[in-house]
C-alpha cells in the first residue's frame, strides 16, 4: 500500500524551480532517506507531501487523497527543519498540549523515554540546549501514534550520543510498523537508518535506489594537483580547475595516480581526499542537461557519456521501482486545491 506519492510534482517560487517533475512513492512500512545538498528541494518536497504547500503542477497524494485533508493529516507526524517551542512552557506541558490534539496519544513518559529526554520533563523549553530542543521537536512528531512520519534533517546540531538516541527512537517506530521519510545531508545518517534512499539535486530525483547502490555512486575521491596540462585519463568523472589547481573526481584514486605517473606528465602538490557528498552531487548534477556551468569553476564530466546510456531522456537515473511507478503515473497533473476556510487543521496552517 502506498501511503504517500508524488507524481511529476513541480514547485516554483517565482523564477526558482525548487522541484522539477518529481516522482516518488512511499509504501507502508518503509523507512526512506531523502538525500541532497543545500537547496536540492528536500524541504519543499516534504512540505508538499504533508500539505503545507501546494504543487505548481503535477500532484501529490497522502493516503490516496489530498494532503490538505485534515483526516489524512491526523495520521501523520512531522518535524520541520525549524521548530518554535514556547519558551516558558515545560517540556511535559508541551507534550501534553500536542497530545491533546489526538484521540490516543503516546503517554508522556513513554514518549520522552523513547527519545532519551525523560529527565527533561519539568524543564522550561527556553532553557534547553539546541540539541535537547531538537530531540523534543522530533519526539513530538510521534505523539499522535502516526502511521507516517516526515522528519526534515532531524539530527542537525546533535552530538553523537544524542544522534544515536534519536536514531533508536526512529528505528523503534519503524520496527513497530511505522513508515518514515527523513531528509538529510549525511549519507551516514541515511545509511544508519534506511534501506532505500532518494537522491535529490537541483529539484530533480537523481537516483532512487538502495543505500549501497548510492554509496557506490558517491564513493568518489578528489585528486588535486598542480600540472600544466593533463592528458585524457581513464576513470575521471569530472575535472575542475580552480586557482591553478586541477581537481579530478574519480572512484579509483590509486589507479588514477598510477595512470598519472605512467603518463609522464610533470605534476606537483598531489593531494587525495574523500570527496564530500556535495562534490559527488556536483559531479552527478553536472551531467544534467539544464545545469548552468559555475562562473569560477569549470567542470567537464566524462560521466556524462557514461551515464547517458543508463539515464532517462530527462537526465534522471531511475530504479526499476521508479520506472514502474512512472508507468502507472497519470499523464495529466492535477493541481491541489486550497483548503476551505474554517476547515480544522491538525497540523500547522498551510503556508503556500
Ligand atoms: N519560500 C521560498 N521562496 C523562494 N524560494 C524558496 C523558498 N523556499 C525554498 N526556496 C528555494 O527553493 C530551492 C529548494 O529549497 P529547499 O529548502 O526545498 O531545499 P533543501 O534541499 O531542503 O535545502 P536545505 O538542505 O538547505 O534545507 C532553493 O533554491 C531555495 O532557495
Amino acid at each position: 500500500m502506498i501511503l504517500a506519492r508524488a507524481v511529476q510534482a513541480t514547485r516554483r517560487y517565482g523564477d526558482v524551480t525548487a522541484l522539477d517533475r518529481v516522482d516518488l512513492e512511499l509504501p507502508a512500512g518503509e523507512l526512506v532517506g531523502l538525500l541532497g545538498p543545500n537547496g536540492a528541494g528536500k524541504s519543499t518536497l516534504l512540505s508538499l507531501l504533508v500539505g503545507l504547500r501546494r504543487v505548481s503542477s503535477g500532484r501529490v497524494e497522502l493516503f490516496g487523497g489530498d494532503p490538505r485533508d485534515p483526516a489524512a493529516r491526523r495520521q501523520i507526524g512531522m518535524t520541520p527543519q525549524e521548530t518554535g517551542l514556547p519558551p516558558t512552557l515545560r517540556v511535559g506541558e508541551v507534550v501534553d498540549f500536542v497530545s491533546a490534539h489526538y484521540a490516543d496519544p503516546v503517554p508522556r513518559a513513554e514518549l520522552l523515554g523513547r527519545f532519551g529526554i525523560d529527565d527533561l520533563a519539568r524543564r522550561q523549553t527556553g532553557g534547553l540546549s539546541g540539541g535537547q530542543k531538537r530531540r523534543l521537536a522530533v519526539a513530538l512528531a510521534f505523539v499522535g501514534r502516526p502511521r507516517l512520519v516526515f522528519l526534515d534533517e532531524p539530527t542537525t546540531g546533535l552530538d553523537v550520543t544524542a544522534r544515536r538516541e534519536l536514531w533508536d527512537g526512529i528505528r523503534q517506530f519503524h520496527a513497530d510498523g511505522g513508515t518514515v521519510l527523513l531528509s538529510s545531508h549525511y549519507l551516514e545518517e541515511i545509511e544508519a537508518l534506511a534501506h532505500r534512499v532518494v537522491v535529490l539535486g537541483h529539484g530533480r530525483v537523481l537516483a532512487d535506489d538502495t543505500v549501497s547502490a548510492i554509496r557506490d555512486l558517491v564513493g568518489v575521491r578528489r585528486v588535486s594537483l598542480v600540472a600544466p596540462e593533463l592528458p585524457p585519463l581513464p576513470g575521471v568523472r569530472a575535472v575542475e580547475r580552480v586557482d591553478g589547481i586541477t581537481h579530478l573526481l574519480t572512484t579509483d584514486a590509486d589507479q588514477l595516480v598510477r595512470d598519472l605517473v605512467h603518463s609522464g606528465v610533470s605534476f606537483a602538490d598531489l593531494e587525495i581526499r574523500p570527496s564530500s557528498l556535495e562534490d559527488a552531487f556536483l559531479a552527478i548534477t553536472e551531467t544534467q542537461p539544464d545545469t548552468q556551468p559555475q562562473p569560477d569553476a569549470h567542470m567537464q564530466s566524462d560521466a556524462q557519456a557514461q551515464s547517458a546510456a543508463q539515464a532517462q531522456p530527462d537526465g534522471q537515473v531511475q530504479s526499476d521501482a521508479q520506472a514502474q511507478s512512472a508507468a502507472q503515473a497519470q499523464p495529466d497533473g492535477q493541481v491541489q486545491s486550497e483548503p476551505q476556510p474554517g476547515q480544522p487543521q491538525p497540523a500547522q496552517p498551510a503556508d503556500v
